[in-house]
C-alpha cells in the first residue's frame, strides 16, 4: 500500500454530476455534505483546495433553460449566472465553520503563459498557507471552446501540481476505476490499486454516463497521468459517501487509489508547465542521428540533423521535437528562433558546429509527451 503518513495539502475535484439533483440543478444538501467533510480535514489541519464544477448546472435554470443547454452560448452565460451562486452557496456553508473561502477562475490561456502560470502558484501558496480554501474552476464564460481545458479532471491534476499538493482526491458519482464501464457491464469489478496506467487501463476507461458529467472515466484516466509525472498519487472515489475525505488521506476508502509507484517522472515545475501547459509554438523535425543525439546528450544537437521546422516561434519557446516518422520524441525550449533555425539548418557542417541548437528544460519521457493532449 502506498504510504499517505504525510499527506498535507489535499486538491479535491468534485464533479458536476456529485453536486446535482436527479433534474441536473445544484443540490444544496450534496454540497453540505461536501463542505462539512472538506471541513473536517481543515479541522485535522489539512490544507484543501477545492476544484469544483457546478456553474453551468447551477445557473441554467435561471437563465430559462428547461435542461442542460449543450450550445456553447448558453453554456457560458448559464455559467456566468451559475459560478457567483455557487461561490456564494461555499462561502456562507464553509464561513458558517469558520473557514473563509476564495475564488479562482482559470482559462487555458492562464496557464499556457509562464508568468501567469507562476503567478496563480504564488496566489494560492498564500491562500493555502493562511489557511483559505481557494475554489478552482474553469473560467467557463470567457473560454473559447477550443482553447477550453473542457473538463476539470485534467484542470485539477495540473492544479495539485502547481500547487504541490500530497494528494490528488478526484470524487465522483461513481466509486472508483472499474475494469470495463460498470454501466454496460455488470460483471465489472473495482480495481482498488493502480500502479501504472497500462493500455489495458485506458481501454477500460469509458466516457460519461450521465447528461451533467463531461469527461466520462477517459478525462480522469489523463488527469492520473498528469497527477503521477508530477509525483502526486490520486485517490477516485464516490461522492457522499460518508467520511470518504478522512478515510481517503488515510489510505483506507472504498475506491482506487492511483499510487504512481511504477515509472513515477517527479516533474519539477518547469517540466510540468513545458509537457501539460504551454502549447508548443512549433515543431522542429530532425534525422536518426540528430534523435540519437537529442536521447543521449539530452539537449543539444547539430542544426545539420535538423530536417524540417514548422511554425513561427521566437528563440525560447517551447517546441515540440519529433522524428522522421512523425513520432514526438521531445519538448522543450529552443534557443533560436524559427527564422534563425532555418538559416542555420542550411549552414555548412564547420561553421553549424558552432551554432548547435539547445533545448533547454527537455521533456523526453514519452509517457507524458506522446499520449497527452497539449
Ligand atoms: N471503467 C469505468 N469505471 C468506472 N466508471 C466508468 C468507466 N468507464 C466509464 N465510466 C463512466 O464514468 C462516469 C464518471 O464520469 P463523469 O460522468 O464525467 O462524472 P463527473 O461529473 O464526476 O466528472 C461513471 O458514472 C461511468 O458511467
Ligand atoms: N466548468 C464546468 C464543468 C466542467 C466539468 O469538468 O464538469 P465535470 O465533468 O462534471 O467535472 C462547470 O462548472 O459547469
Amino acid at each position: 500500500m502506498m504510504s499517505l503518513d504525510t499527506v498535507k495539502r489535499v486538491v479535491i475535484k468534485i464533479g458536476s454530476s456529485s453536486l446535482t439533483s436527479r433534474h441536473g440543478e445544484i443540490s444544496r444538501r450534496k454540497l453540505e455534505k461536501l463542505v462539512d467533510q472538506v471541513v473536517q480535514l481543515k479541522d485535522q489541519g489539512h490544507e484543501v483546495l477545492l476544484v469544483s464544477s457546478g456553474a453551468v448546472a447551477a445557473g441554467y435554470r435561471k437563465l430559462g433553460c428547461l435542461e442542460r443547454p449543450s450550445s456553447l452560448p448558453e453554456k457560458q452565460a448559464a455559467a456566468s449566472i451559475g459560478q457567483g451562486l455557487l461561490m456564494e452557496a461555499y462561502s456562507e456553508l464553509f464561513l458558517s465553520h469558520g473557514y473563509v473561502t476564495s475564488q479562482i477562475l482559470i482559462t487555458r490561456n492562464d496557464f499556457s503563459d509562464e508568468a501567469r502560470y507562476n503567478n496563480v502558484r504564488n496566489t494560492t501558496s498564500i491562500l493555502l498557507e493562511r489557511g483559505i480554501v481557494p475554489i478552482v474552476n474553469e473560467n467557463d464564460t470567457v473560454t473559447v471552446d477550443r482553447l477550453k481545458f473542457g473538463d476539470n479532471d485534467t484542470l485539477s491534476a495540473k492544479v495539485a501540481g502547481l500547487v504541490n499538493a500530497d494528494l490528488l482526491i478526484i470524487l465522483s458519482d461513481i466509486d472508483g476505476l472499474y475494469d470495463d464501464n460498470p454501466h454496460n457491464n455488470q460483471d465489472a469489478k473495482l480495481l482498488r490499486t493502480v500502479d501504472k496506467i497500462t493500455p489495458e487501463i485506458e481501454a477500460a476507461a469509458g466516457g460519461s454516463g450521465s447528461s451533467v458529467g463531461t469527461g466520462g472515466m477517459k478525462s480522469k484516466i489523463e488527469a492520473v497521468k498528469i497527477a503521477n509525472a508530477s509525483g502526486i498519487p490520486t485517490f477516485l472515489g464516490k461522492a457522499g459517501v460518508s467520511n470518504i475525505l478522512d478515510d481517503a488521506v488515510q489510505n483506507k476508502a472504498k475506491g482506487t487509489y492511483f499510487t504512481c509507484a511504477e515509472g513515477a517522472l517527479n516533474l519539477n515545475h518547469k517540466e510540468q508547465w513545458i509537457a501539460f501547459n504551454s502549447g508548443p509554438e512549433g515543431e522542429i523535425t530532425v534525422d536518426e542521428q540528430g534523435k540519437k543525439e537529442i536521447l543521449e546528450n539530452s539537449e543539444s544537437l547539430l542544426p545539420t540533423h535538423v530536417y524540417s521546422v514548422e511554425g513561427t516561434f521566437q528563440s525560447k519557446s517551447v517546441v515540440r521535437i519529433s522524428d522522421l516518422n512523425g513520432e514526438a520524441i521531445g519538448l522543450g525550449i529552443v534557443n533560436y528562433s524559427s527564422e534563425d533555425l532555418t538559416l542555420c539548418r542550411d549552414l555548412e557542417a564547420l561553421e553549424a558546429k558552432e551554432a548547435a541548437v539547445k533545448f533547454e528544460d527537455l521533456v523526453c519521457h514519452k509517457e507524458v509527451i506522446t499520449p497527452i493532449k497539449i
